[in-house]
């Protein structure tokens, strides 16, 4: 049986995009998921994402990453997930949805989506790296030499070493450009290479940046290989929340496979 798809990119982080109101996906198919994402025998993607009809909210989200398993939050594929869910009319400019790690509030106006993350409260602080939570796990550290640099051999080595092991981690290299803009490449766990872009991780970031003092602003703009994304959050003792990820979602392609 031939499925409808739809292919959407958020700064260059490009999902699969499949209508799954109707339950007639098979989600236990990890080898047929990892085909459809697969750039040379399927039809490509960093991971695929399945709109569902949700019993109280506007819908909800199923992702999974490019190697067929589900996976933790994704905040790009999320953004994506809103311009789908209005270009299929379900929604018109504000949503509600639900995620593997919880409720999502958002907005699209002009196809830039505001997409509001989880509450962050613990961000652990080691002396080379920082680990935090965005919804999915992220090791960030900075790199000075970040646009000559193998993402994809030194971002592997840190997501399959200790402490993360098989469980992974995404890994964010980070360059401060001023005080408010920072330069990120992510290693992202389930593609197993580096993605053009990642939501959670540059979310990851931003909130990681402010943690060490090196930022005093709330508003953040990160600038991935795919193009930029802007981060705002609240800052207090018991830790961030108010956390907005913001930046385009883009219709590239509908098809059939
Ligand atoms: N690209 C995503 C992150 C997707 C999840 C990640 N690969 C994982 O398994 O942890 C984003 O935009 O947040």
């Amino acid at each position: 049986m031939q499925q409808t798809f739809y292919k959407y990119q958020g700064t260059g982080n490009d999902f699969v995009m499949i209508d799954n109101r109707q339950q007639t996906f098979n989600k236990k198919d990890t080898k047929h998921i990892a085909f459809l994402c697969d750039r040379r025998f399927g039809i490509g993607a960093d991971g695929l994402i399945l709109l569902e009809n949700h019993p109280e909210y506007d819908f909800k989200m199923v992702y999974y990453n490019a190697d067929g398993n589900e996976s933790t939050m994704c905040g790009n594929g999320g953004r994506c997930l809103v311009a789908f869910a209005k270009d299929l009319d379900v929604i018109s400019n504000k949503a509600v949805f639900e995620a593997i790690d919880g409720l999502h509030h958002a907005t699209i106006n002009k196809g830039i989506v505001e997409l509001q993350m989880q509450n962050v409260q613990r961000v652990e602080k080691f002396d080379s790296h920082v680990f935090l939570n965005t919804g999915s796990p992220h090791h960030v550290q900075f790199e000075t030499e970040i646009e000559d640099f193998d993402i994809k051999t030194k971002g592997a080595k840190i997501r399959y070493g200790a402490p993360y092991n098989e469980a992974g981690s995404n890994v964010n290299f980070v360059k401060k450009i001023t005080n408010d803009v920072f330069r990120v490449r992510t290693y992202e766990r389930g593609v197993e290479d580096e993605t053009l872009s990642c939501g959670t991780g540059v979310t990851a970031v931003a909130i990681a940046m402010h943690a060490l003092g090196e930022t005093d602003k709330n508003r953040i703009k990160l600038q991935v290989e795919g193009g930029e994304l802007q981060v705002a959050f609240d800052a207090d003792n018991d830790g961030y929340k108010n956390i907005w990820l913001v930046g385009p979602a883009t219709f590239v392609f509908k098809g059939s496979i």
